[in-house]
């Protein structure tokens, strides 16, 4: 069952509207700011998404009460953890790491948080979520203790995504990790974009314009940028 705001999702990609959401890092978000914060992201901005490799307990369901309270953008889950869920969202993107070989980013985190979900009217998103070399050790790659895919073998990269989508993945999301040096590379985007018929979110090292419309010119549906508005 698909629920409204990958329905929602769904039409923006038939629509060939582009897709930009916001990540904001509840550690590092001063939420007594969170109105100049709102003013200061781009006016195309359609979703924000709330998560951090580590966030302190509290901190997520925090920043998001408050940023319900004043805006009307959806408030996606992008979480590091399950300790990150909180029901005052929208959306969870049910990540499962599959670039790597640690069970407990594949399936341990994912099965710790359902007790969490039973009672909750998030809507749940599978996400396979793909971590790749963006020249410098990311947080994802720490927290996790796994290496990125390298951006030279766009074979195992597209075979990787696929897998996602035949395991049932709705979104496939090319990660570079965050502050990362170099995004994923344009011809990456469009290969795993050629492949699958799932929508393809794409984030990291994400700063300038010129990258952001590089990444929707080759096939990213939405691109997530967090560092380039952090403080
Ligand atoms: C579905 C559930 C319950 C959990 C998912 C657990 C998984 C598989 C997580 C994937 C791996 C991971 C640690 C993702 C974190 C994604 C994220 C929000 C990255 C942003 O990292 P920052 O904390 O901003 O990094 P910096 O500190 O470098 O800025
Ligand atoms: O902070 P940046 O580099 O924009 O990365 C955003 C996001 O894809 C990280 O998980
Ligand atoms: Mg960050």
């Amino acid at each position: 069952m698909e629920g409204v705001f990958y329905k929602s999702f769904l039409k923006s990609v038939v629509e060939k509207e582009k897709q930009l959401a916001i990540l904001i890092d509840p550690d590092k978000f001063a939420i007594s700011e969170t109105k100049l914060f709102l003013k200061k992201i781009p006016k195309e901005t359609t979703h924000l998404f709330v998560g951090g490799s580590t966030v302190a307990n509290g901190k997520t369901e925090e920043s998001v009460k408050v940023l319900k309270a004043v805006t009307k953008l959806p408030i996606f889950l992008f979480p590091g953890d399950y300790s990150q869920i909180t029901s005052e969202a929208d959306v969870l993107l049910f990540l499962s790491l599959l670039s790597g070989r640690n069970a407990e980013y594949l399936i341990g985190q994912q099965i710790k948080s359902i007790s969490m979900l039973k009672d909750s009217s998030l809507e749940v998103i599978s996400t396979g979520y793909i971590l790749i070399d963006g020249g410098n050790n990311s947080a994802v790659s720490k927290v996790t203790g796994t290496e990125p895919l390298s951006q030279e073998n766009i074979e195992l990269i597209v075979n990787t995504a696929l897998a996602g989508q035949y395991m049932g993945a709705k979104f496939i999301y090319l990660e570079a990790g965050s502050g990362a040096k170099f995004p994923v590379n344009p011809e990456i985007i469009s290969e795993v974009k050629k492949a699958i018929h799932i929508p393809l979110i794409v984030g990291g090292g994400i700063k300038t314009d010129a990258q952001k419309q590089a990444a929707y010119n080759s096939g990213a549906d939405m691109v997530v940028m967090g560092t380039a508005f952090e403080n």
